[in-house]
């Protein structure tokens, strides 16, 4: 199976490198002439992942159209542009394995259902778990869901990109596991402000279980299953990047937690944070849905400039309520 790779950030880059094993062709687009060069002529993506040296066999490209005799796109835009360079990508029927981690502002689409209203014929897969990308690429143990309502389809996905130490785990709950990736990016921001405001280890670890409690509540409301939101690509990635400065989210997160102002940490960067772009989408969705979710409520706010130390205290202040509801 020839892949494709829509997106040459970090970790369409690790992900490249994981379907080229073996030597086998792979073609990266990226919207960065300079990374396709940087591909081409050092093979090394020197913008987004400097430190790994790529095997020759990843050709990049700048032109969508050298992916089209590909047999599956794993398509990693960051989820806000996956539309467009989609559009951009023209009709296709070949799978789609959306990597991306969000939900689309406007729609409250999840990215694979923003792929699906744009090429409907094609065959939708998910790819999601617990997985910084310079790990990856390291070649450092990793586990991942890859999700396909077509299942014999997925088993081939699942096959095709699985290594030695990159295991993928077949699921047909293309929902759920999208979701967990989503929504666990806004709560590594809340435990990144947990960090950088110094309210201690039980605070995380009270934010990461009542975090969940909030991803279970909007998964189900959505149609996830229980048990993929307790697994890789649900409670795996939300324990990963809410407990690391490796991940852009907590960082982000960090940086309001010291009091800086979001719009100073959001300026001038090249790399995604798409917690928040998804938090305020999520909020509006929970919100739709009468769905309670405040430590989401709480990112927001202090997005938007809230004072921490009020946020935190709102929070506390709630109602003493039942841990199950
Ligand atoms: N980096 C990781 O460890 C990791 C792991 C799993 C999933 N993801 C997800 O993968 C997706 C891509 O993240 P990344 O880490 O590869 O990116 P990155 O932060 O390394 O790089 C930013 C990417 O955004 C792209 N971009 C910026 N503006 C754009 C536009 N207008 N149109 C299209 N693309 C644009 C850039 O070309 C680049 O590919 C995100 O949804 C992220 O949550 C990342
Ligand atoms: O750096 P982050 O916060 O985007 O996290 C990267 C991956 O999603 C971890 O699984």
């Amino acid at each position: 199976m020839k892949i494709g790779v829509i997106g040459g950030g970090a970790w369409g880059t690790a992900l490249a490198q994981v379907a080229a094993r073996g030597e086998r062709e792979v073609v990266l687009w990226a919207r960065e002439p300079e990374v396709v060069a940087a591909i081409n002529e050092t093979h090394v993506n020197s913008v987004f992942l400097s430190a790994v040296p790529l095997p020759e066999t990843i050709r990049a490209t700048g032109d969508l159209g050298e992916l089209r005799h590909c047999e599956a796109l794993l398509v990693v835009a960051p989820a806000q542009h996956v539309r467009a360079v989609l559009s951009a990508f023209g009709s296709g029927t070949m799978p789609l394995v959306l990597c991306a981690k969000g939900i689309e502002a406007g729609t409250q689409l999840l990215v694979g259902e923003v792929a699906h209203a744009v090429h409907p014929n094609a065959p939708i897969a998910v790819l999601s778990g617990p997985t910084f990308a310079h790990e990856v690429a390291a070649g450092q143990p990793t586990a991942v869901t890859l999700a396909c309502e077509d299942e014999a389809l997925g088993a081939r996905l699942a096959e095709r990109l699985a290594g030695p130490a990159f295991r993928t785990y077949a699921s047909n709950d293309v929902i759920g596991a999208e979701i967990g990736g989503a929504v666990k990016n806004v709560l590594a921001i809340a435990c990144g402000v947990v960090e950088g405001a110094g309210l201690g280890q039980n605070a995380r670890a009270a934010l990461i279980a009542r975090g969940f409690a909030e991803m279970t509540r909007f998964g189900l409301a959505r149609g996830a299953r229980a048990a993929t939101l307790a697994g890789l690509s649900g409670l795996g990635d939300l324990v990963l990047t809410c407990s690391s400065t490796n991940s852009r989210n907590f960082s982000l997160g960090v940086g309001l937690g010291e009091g800086r102002a979001a719009t100073e940490l959001l300026a001038d960067r090249r790399t995604v944070a798409e917690g928040a772009f998804t938090a305020p989408v999520l909020r509006e969705a929970a919100l739709a849905a009468g769905i309670d979710m405040p430590v989401c409520d709480a990112v927001c706010a202090l997005l938007g400039g809230a004072d921490v130390q009020d946020v935190v205290g709102a929070l506390l202040a709630r109602p003493l309520t039942r841990e199950y509801g």
